[in-house]
């Protein structure tokens, strides 16, 4: 993980915009100051930098002036309550949010310094270089190997059947997965287990070389075993890609995660290294939440 710059976090971190106070009422006394994050959400390095990010879905705000750094081959952490804004913050990261009519993005959003929300961006390509895997897997009913195939296919990345053959070799190798499959390449892929269906789009977002990868809540439905082989698989992904994974359990983020950013409705409150999120968080209301008094 990239060191952080304390120096910049303690002037980027006043926001451009008047900071207006928001007061909240789990715990008494907790205070978060609109576009202020305590911690260190800025890195020296960063994969993707976010400034003042506001999203709207209609008139409702969903994310309120939030500012962060993501540095490049971290795995970072969303935690918070339910509604806080999580799922909406991340799928600005690839664009997810733009099939959603009423959604309004804002702000600065740069990926390794290319905005990424210039209209004239290819959003195709784009997440190719920034893959996603949700919550509920979600095969193609396709064979195994076509799941895998389907974006090299689009993408053109492979002139040759061998060279298809190899990324999808390598790329269910990478999740774990070619041992388990290599005799069924052909099977349809809902005929799998959950786990072997989670990794499998793993797998198919690793086909088109992606440089980060998005994870929403990517074991919430998967039994205690698939989990701990999808944990495996981030600590061993987190050697070649920048992730950035949602997650509501805090045993999970504190397993895989380098950073821990904490939400709280749609305030991005603190932004720390992982281990001191769960041992002595900045903010009191990070502190209430990772010891269970609310969420
Ligand atoms: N498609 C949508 N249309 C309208 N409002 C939405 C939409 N998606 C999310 N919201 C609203 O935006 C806010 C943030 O939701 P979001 O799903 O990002 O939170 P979250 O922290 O990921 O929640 P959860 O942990 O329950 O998945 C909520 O108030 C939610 O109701």
């Amino acid at each position: 993980m990239n060191s952080m710059n304390a120096t910049a976090i303690r002037t980027e971190n006043m926001s451009e915009k008047v900071a207006k106070p928001v007061i909240n009422e789990q715990p008494e006394n907790a205070v978060i100051t609109e576009g202020t994050t305590v911690g260190q959400p800025f890195a020296d390095d960063p994969k993707f930098k976010l400034r003042n990010v506001e999203v709207f879905y209609g008139e409702s705000p969903a994310i309120k002036n939030i500012s962060l750094d993501i540095g490049r081959n971290e795995v970072i952490a969303f935690i918070g309550p339910s509604g806080c804004g999580k799922s909406t913050f991340l799928r600005c990261l690839n664009r997810m949010n733009d099939s959603i009519d009423i959604c309004r993005v804002k702000g600065s959003l740069m990926l390794d310094d290319q905005d990424l929300y210039d209209p004239k961006r290819d959003v195709v390509e784009l997440r190719a270089r920034v893959g996603m895997v949700f919550q509920k897997p979600n095969p193609f009913p396709k064979s195994i190997y076509d799941n895998v195939a389907y974006g090299p296919r689009i993408h053109g990345l492979a002139n040759r059947k061998s060279d298809l053959d190899d990324i999808v070799e390598n790329s269910l190798r990478k999740a774990g997965l070619w041992n388990e499959v290599k005799d069924r390449l052909d099977a349809t892929a809902t005929g799998m287990s959950g786990g072997q269906q989670q990794r499998l789009c793993i797998a198919r977002a690793i086909a088109v070389s992606p440089e980060v990868i998005l994870m929403d809540e990517p074991c919430s439905a998967l039994d205690p075993i698939a989990t701990a082989k999808v944990e495996e698989l981030i600590a061993e992904m987190s050697e070649s890609y920048t992730i950035v994974i949602v997650t509501h359990s805090m045993q999970q983020a504190a397993r895989v995660s380098d950073r821990t950013a904490y939400f709280h409705l749609g305030h991005l409150v603190e932004v720390n290294d992982t281990d001191k999120v769960f041992t002595a968080p900045d903010h009191k209301l990070t502190e209430s939440y990772i010891t269970g008094r609310f969420g």
